[in-house]
Formats: C-alpha cells, structure tokens, sequence
C-alpha cells in the first residue's frame, strides 16, 4: 500500500506534463504542489524546458527560484496559460476546498486570470461532499475577534488558526479563521454569504474553478475531468 505521501507525489509528477515549452504557469503552494515543482524542476535542468511560474505564495516563489524557475509576480504577465495547485478537499462538480496552508487568496487570484486550472490531490481528499475539512477564511486582523462572534452566532463552528499559540500569519499579514462545518450543503449560498461580511479577505471555496482533477490513487493516476 502506497503512502498519501507517494500518492501526492505520483500526481505532482504527472501533472508536470501538463506544463509546455514557453507556457506561463500558475503554480500552487503545499505538499502536493512541492512534488510538482520538483518534477519541473527535474524537466529544467534535462530537457531544458522553459517556462514563467507565477506563485501563489512566497513559499512556492522562493523554492521555485531554487529549482531554476524564471518567477514572475501576477502583475508582471498578460495571462496565465495554466495553473496547478493543490486541494484539501474536491467534489464530484470539481468543486473544491483549499487554504489549508493559508495560500487560498494568492490561488484564488491566480487561478481566476488563468486559461485553465488543474488540481492534484491524492484519493483521500475525494469527497461526495465538501465540509469535512474545516474551511479556511483569510480575515483582516483588525476586528477579527468581532468576526469570530458573528461566524459563531451563524453556527459556522470559527476556530483562529494558531501556530506555536499565535495566530498564524498569511503572506498578506492577516489571520485565517477555520469554519468547523462538518458538512456544506451549499456551497454556493456560502461562498456569497462569506464574500459580503466585512473584513474577509478570501475564502476557501474555490468554485467552478477548476476544469481538471489528476488524482493520485492506489490503482493508479486518474485524471477527473469538467
Ligand atoms: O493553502 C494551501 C493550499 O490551498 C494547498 O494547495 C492545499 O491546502 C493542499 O495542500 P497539500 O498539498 O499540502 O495537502
């Protein structure tokens, strides 16, 4: 039995493919996406392809930069060819949970000015439905205490993410609050009830986003495609 770790890995490396000479590609942030970048990286330095990664977080910029990547920030390219990020969470629509490592407004932007978008995930995050991994919202710090007490009186289960006791910190400086929601029924409705409460930044749903899935699995790599 392959680990979720070798199942990550197995469809970064594919997904890799997907990435052609001259391209400019946005490229993810998390566990998942490292495998993707390390393959491209690997695709740089044999076959001497060359393409613009634009990142969805300082992590993925600087490791990129690492690899032989020619970076370049969202405001510096006309269009993104393709971009390919991880998933917490994906559902049969492709519908999709993501912000587990905090990255969610920088992918969002991204994924929004991009031709195409593909996720990679390994099987286990392959729902029916979406919920069960607590949703990330990105909030502004100032008032975010008052946030909290609204997302709670709205039954929405907000936990502030912490990291060694201090709230965790975006690459914007602000905080995430994680919605415990167990189970969301739709997804729609709260996406545009998250988008208008003053002082969100972005949340974690990422809807009618992407338009494939390439999912690591124990029989073998699958492609899920819209
Ligand atoms: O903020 C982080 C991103 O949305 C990630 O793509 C997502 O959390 C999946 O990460 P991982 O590949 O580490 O499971």
């Amino acid at each position: 039995m392959k680990s979720q770790d070798e199942l990550k890995k197995e469809a970064g490396y594919r997904a890799a493919d997907l990435v052609e000479d001259g391209m400019t590609v946005g490229l993810g942030t998390g566990s998942t996406v490292r495998y993707l970048l390390d393959a491209l990286g690997e695709r740089i330095k044999k076959d001497g392809v060359h393409f613009i990664g634009v990142p969805t977080s300082k992590r993925t910029a600087d490791y990129g930069r690492e690899l032989g990547m020619e970076i370049k920030s969202l405001d510096d390219v006309d269009q993104i060819d393709i971009t390919i990020d991880g998933a917490d969470e994906v559902d049969p629509d492709l519908n999709g949970i993501k912000g587990g490592g905090g990255a969610q407004t920088w992918e969002k932007l991204v994924a929004t000015n991009s031709k195409t978008c593909a996720w990679i995930v390994d099987e286990s995050k392959v729902v029916d439905q979406l919920g069960k991994f607590p949703l990330p919202v990105e909030v502004l710090a100032y008032g975010h205490k008052q946030l909290v007490k609204r997302m709670a009186d709205l039954g929405y289960r907000p936990e502030v993410r912490l990291v060694d006791g201090q709230p965790f910190e975006t690459d914007e400086g602000n905080i995430i609050i994680d919605l415990h929601l167990d189970q969301i029924d739709d997804p729609y409705a709260l996406a545009d009830k998250l988008s208008n409460m003053t002082g969100v930044v972005e949340h974690g749903l990422f809807l009618d986003m992407t338009q494939t899935v390439v999912i690591g699995g124990q029989d073998g790599t699958k492609l899920m495609n819209k």
